[in-house]
């Protein structure tokens, strides 16, 4: 499914946060949203979830217009990961990635035996299925974020939006979620700090800079020094990852080396 942000933009009191901002995601394609703080990353994201309505401009899912469509019909397609999402009732692993099906089922119904067996599935790719059992109060900040996303898989959305899912996650599983996200064959828009990460996982980087988009494109092309000093005011060394290619950024350290 392809997603086409059309001239996006996004007003709170008078001060556009996000402005004609054009941008595509094709079907099977990852796209990070990279920018330094309060660039309007969260702001785009949120109109794709529909938590926020363009002031101008439209969001298209193949052709059709995502703010138009009944709120099931917009579930059934997109899911999505928040920065701000909350899990604070005692329910279980199980119970809280079974809650993505509710786009697709009606009040109430139980869960089917396939919906049961795509829920464990889903339990199982994102390493939380030794927990299915506990209560989400118990969980570390990377379990709860690993169940979260097993939620939105669950959901068997075309169109995956996640904002800053390596969040909480160690390493391992930072890699393990974006190795994921590329085998998914979705359509998915992430907003990550991590230059490197980005570099690593996304086909195609985006870069947002007070609200609107200052380049877009592989991330060997857009990754440059000079656009690491203007859009985010550090002078970094571009070198390509001896195995695989990525393009990597080594940072200046601030004046005054530790220890020096
Ligand atoms: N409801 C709101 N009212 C006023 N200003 C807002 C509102 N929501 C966001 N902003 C402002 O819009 C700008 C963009 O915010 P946004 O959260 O989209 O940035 P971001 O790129 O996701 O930042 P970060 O990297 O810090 O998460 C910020 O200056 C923020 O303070």
């Amino acid at each position: 499914m392809d997603l086409l942000l059309e001239n996006l933009t996004v007003r709170v009191d008078g001060r556009a946060l996000v402005a004609a901002l054009r941008l595509t995601v094709g079907h099977d394609e990852v796209v990070g949203l990279v920018g330094p703080n309060g660039s309007g990353k969260s702001t785009t994201l949120r109109c794709v979830y529909r938590a926020l309505a363009p002031a101008a401009g439209r969001i298209l899912l193949d052709g059709a217009d995502l703010h138009g469509m009944r709120r099931r019909d917009a579930a059934r397609r997109v899911a999505a990961l928040t920065q701000d999402q909350r899990v604070e009732l005692d329910f279980t692993v199980f119970e809280v990635v079974a809650m993505g099906r509710a786009p697709h089922r009606r009040d109430h119904e139980r869960l089917t035996r396939a919906e049961r067996e795509l829920c464990r599935r889903a339990l199982d790719r994102l390493d939380v299925a030794h927990l299915a059992d506990r209560s989400v109060l118990t969980l570390s900040g990377g379990e709860r974020q690993r169940v979260l996303i097993a939620r939105a898989l669950v959901q068997e959305p075309r169109v995956l939006v996640l904002d800053e899912p390596t969040n909480h996650l160690d390493i391992r599983h930072q890699l393990a979620l974006l190795g994921l996200l590329r085998r998914a064959g979705l359509t998915t828009l992430v907003a990550l700090h991590d230059l490197n990460l980005a570099a690593t996982v996304c086909d195609r980087i985006a870069v947002l800079h007070e609200g609107r988009l200052v380049a877009v494109g592989p991330p060997v092309e857009v990754l440059t020094a000079e656009l690491v000093r203007r859009v985010f005011e550090v002078d970094a060394v571009v070198v390509r990852h001896p195995r695989t290619g990525a393009a990597q950024l080594l940072y200046d350290a601030p004046e005054g080396p530790a220890g020096g």
